[in-house]
């Protein structure tokens, strides 16, 4: 099955036409990169991707951003009539910025994210403990459990994100620029990390990055957005860098 599926996509802010007919198929597995110079509209598409932009018809008039048009099909259904978004998880960009004096500790960050399962009024129980111990341990962050989560280097706090992103055993996780506030050490290991979550997990990955000559390494396909259009790279996807 495909994890995603665009066929000529086209998205307009009013009369600015930032999409013009993007294409692109990522397999079930895989771990793709978007590139793409500042502007050209990654942005865009992952807001379409995560169902907060609208494509086709609808009802909300004026108060609409903007419109589109074309089909985005995810994990096999028309966007349009997908409900199973548990299945698809979030890193924003600067998900941690501001967070410095935030009073959680990194188990209460990725419990968080568990609050469907679990409800807002009762307590994880062991079943949720268990699963956010397990995705803590995933990025090599369990001995950190109860740090605040200020306390931690920049590094360490995009791994408690992806973490975070990861409780919910997604099967598609869609990234923001996740290094962009990394150094270089830390930008290789998180990729790194990553490409050993999506090898073992088999947890289909689609990251933005403007960091292309380095993420190109470990990734199976390479787009770069381009005049609102996705160029296709070839991608090595061996993790070698
Ligand atoms: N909500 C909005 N309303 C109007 N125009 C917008 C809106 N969001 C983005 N744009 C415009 O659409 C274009 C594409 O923006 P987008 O944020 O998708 O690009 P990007 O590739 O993610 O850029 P960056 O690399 O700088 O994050 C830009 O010209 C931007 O000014």
């Amino acid at each position: 099955m495909n994890a995603i599926e665009i066929k000529n996509l086209h998205f307009s802010y009013g009369k600015e036409n930032v999409l013009d007919g993007v294409s692109l198929c990522l397999k079930e597995g895989r771990l793709a990169i978007l590139a793409g110079e500042n502007g050209a509209g990654k942005s865009t598409l992952l807001r379409l991707l995560l169902g907060e932009l609208p494509i086709g018809e609808s009802h909300k008039g004026d108060q609409e951003e903007g419109s589109g048009d074309g089909s985005i099909e995810i994990l096999g259904q028309d966007i349009r009539q997908f409900k199973d978004w548990s299945s698809i998880s979030y890193v924003p960009q600067n998900g941690m910025g501001g967070w410095k004096d935030f009073p959680a500790s990194v188990e209460e960050i990725v419990r968080a994210n568990l609050y469907k399962q679990i409800g807002l009024f009762r307590f994880a129980g062991k079943k949720e403990r268990q699963q956010v111990r397990a995705a803590l341990a995933q990025v090599g962050m369990e001995e950190y459990q109860n740090r605040l989560i200020g306390r931690l280097s920049g590094g360490q706090q995009q791994r408690v994100l992806l973490a975070r992103a990861l409780v919910n055993e997604p099967k598609l996780l869609i990234l923001d620029e996740p290094t962009s506030a990394l150094d270089e050490k830390n930008a290789s290991h998180f990729y790194r990390l990553l490409k050993k979550i999506n090898a073992e997990k088999r947890i289909t990955v689609l990251m933005v990055t403007h960091d292309l000559k380095r993420a190109s390494s470990y990734a199976d396909d390479i787009w770069v957005l381009e005049d609102g259009r996705v160029k296709q790279e070839a991608g090595k996807g061996d993790g070698q860098a």
